[in-house]
């Protein structure tokens, strides 16, 4: 079996050997699912996995735009188009500074078994700019996002390809691409996810993500007779994904000891409770402060510098900030420790070496493509919302979206659970996403 999938990861490496991110996604997916294909007759002889690994169509474009002092700038903007089988495409767009081909394309792969996995009608993709939103005036982020969607319009619809957020892509930015998608269609369409309430959005997408990640641990947790109730738990990121981790956590009474950004992580050992998440989201999400200014108001936390949160004792972690943010040596931190559970709100944030560690430990340990995927499993109810051209209330809402991610766990523990009892998530995810993916694709023939 290790030949074969030696043998797979050289052909792709040949063809994407210069993008380290995707190579690394597919490098997890080819491990659990080649085992799985050679057992199944239905796909041998079909090269299913290499035609899934390419994209259906990458598209990249020039973004020329003008800033407050008149200067003018050029970024480079992108769509993976990653595979419509079960659906229109269906994925974030990422603006930051390190966005390129490979991290758009690992993201893109990473959607596709998640979007399948949450049993709704939708296909990968993703998509973004090398553009950073941070620093920039709101006008300068409006010019930004309309001169983006002069050329994204040609490749998205509510049919074909729904982009939503994703890392510098908030409510904000959603406006500014609608507007202008809006103006070049003159179409008022569920072309993105992630609206305005009162423009088409769906109640509790703000939320999903974050939510979702701590619905999925619960579920992990519940499966052993635990619960959130009392736990210590340690969340990386302060952004859309980890504000709302940490609000479910102390609705389920659990208490948050740190949260992140770029410039280091914040420790209050009182625990970060609903009054001072307030404070975070009014000054992330409204002033566009760094986590640091945390101290300034509660003196008795800590802020430690350029460091990440997986030193601090704790039971459960949640990375919510972005790629390989937790590597082998935290994993091993993170253990000797005492942590039980490590569910993933970011996507990829664990490196295999990570991974590698939580397994051979016996953790619980959820990867984003099961435990992030509240967010685009409440893209696609806002699909549905739109359809039907109704809204849900914010309890409808989040009784689906509870439900689909238990629906998810169930899913990865049918392909997962091994003869020793513990559930290697990693793999009944994988597997679980393959083949409604594969079926499809089959179907469809050669294309
Ligand atoms: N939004 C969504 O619907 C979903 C998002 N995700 C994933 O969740 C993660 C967070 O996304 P989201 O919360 O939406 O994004 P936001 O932009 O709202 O927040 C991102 C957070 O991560 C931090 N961060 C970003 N890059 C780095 C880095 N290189 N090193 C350290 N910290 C970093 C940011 O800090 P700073 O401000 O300093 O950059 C910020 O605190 C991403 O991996 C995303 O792909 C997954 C599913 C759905
Ligand atoms: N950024 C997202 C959300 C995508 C979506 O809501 O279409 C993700 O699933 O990584």
């Amino acid at each position: 079996m290790e030949a074969k999938i030696k043998a797979f990861m050289d052909e792709v490496k040949t063809r994407n050997g210069h993008e380290p991110e995707f190579i690394q996604a597919v490098q997890e997916v080819a491990e659990t699912v080649i085992p799985y294909i050679v057992k199944h007759d239905i796909y041998h002889g079909k090269n299913i996995l290499l035609r899934m690994v390419e994209p259906e169509r990458l598209i990249s474009f020039r973004v020329a735009w003008v800033d407050d002092d008149g200067d003018i700038h050029v970024n480079r903007g992108y769509r993976v188009q990653m595979n419509s089988a079960i659906g229109p495409y269906k994925g974030g767009l990422r603006f930051h500074p390190t966005v390129n081909a490979s991290v758009l394309k690992f993201l893109a792969f990473e959607q596709v078994f998640k979007n399948s996995l949450t049993t709704l009608p939708m296909g990968g993709g993703k998509g973004g700019s090398d553009f950073d939103p941070k620093g920039k005036s709101d006008d300068e982020v409006m010019r930004f996002c309309h001169a983006f969607m002069l050329e994204l319009n040609r490749h998205i619809g509510p049919n074909t390809d729904v982009p939503a957020g994703d890392i510098g892509v908030g409510a904000r930015e959603i406006g500014f691409l609608f507007g202008m998608y809006k103006k070049i269609r003159n179409e008022f369409t569920g072309v993105l996810t992630g609206k305005g309430r009162s423009w088409g959005g769906s109640l509790i997408r703000p939320e999903a993500t974050g939510y979702g990640t701590v619905y999925f641990a619960d579920s992990m947790l519940k499966g052993k007779g635990d619960s959130f109730k009392g736990k210590n738990v340690v969340i990386s990121g302060s952004g859309n994904v980890a504000q709302y981790a940490a609000e479910k956590v102390l609705q389920l009474g659990g208490k948050v000891l740190t949260l992140s950004d770029s410039g280091g992580y914040i420790y209050d050992k009182d625990g970060i409770d609903a009054d001072k998440l307030a404070f975070v989201m009014d000054l992330k999400n409204n002033r566009r402060g760094r986590i640091s200014e945390y101290t300034d108001k509660y003196a008795s936390a800590e802020f430690h510098k350029r460091k990440t949160p997986w030193e601090v004792t704790c039971d459960v972690a949640l990375p919510c900030a972005t790629q390989n943010e937790l590597n082998g040596d935290d994993a091993v931190v993170l253990i000797k420790n005492g942590c039980v559970a490590v569910a993933e709100g970011a996507n990829m944030p664990s490196t295999p070496e990570a991974i590698h560690a939580f397994h051979e430990a016996k953790i619980l340990f959820a990867p984003g493509k099961a435990s992030n995927a509240g967010g685009v499993a409440t893209s696609g109810l806002e699909m549905s919302q739109n359809s039907l051209r109704i809204s849900w209330t914010r309890e409808e809402v989040d009784d689906r979206l509870k439900g689909i991610m238990e629906d998810i766990h169930d899913s990865c523990i049918e392909y997962g659970k091994e003869a020793d009892g513990y559930c290697n998530y990693v793999k009944g995810a994988n597997i679980a996403g393959f083949v409604k993916v594969a079926d499809a694709m089959l179907a469809q023939g050669v294309i």
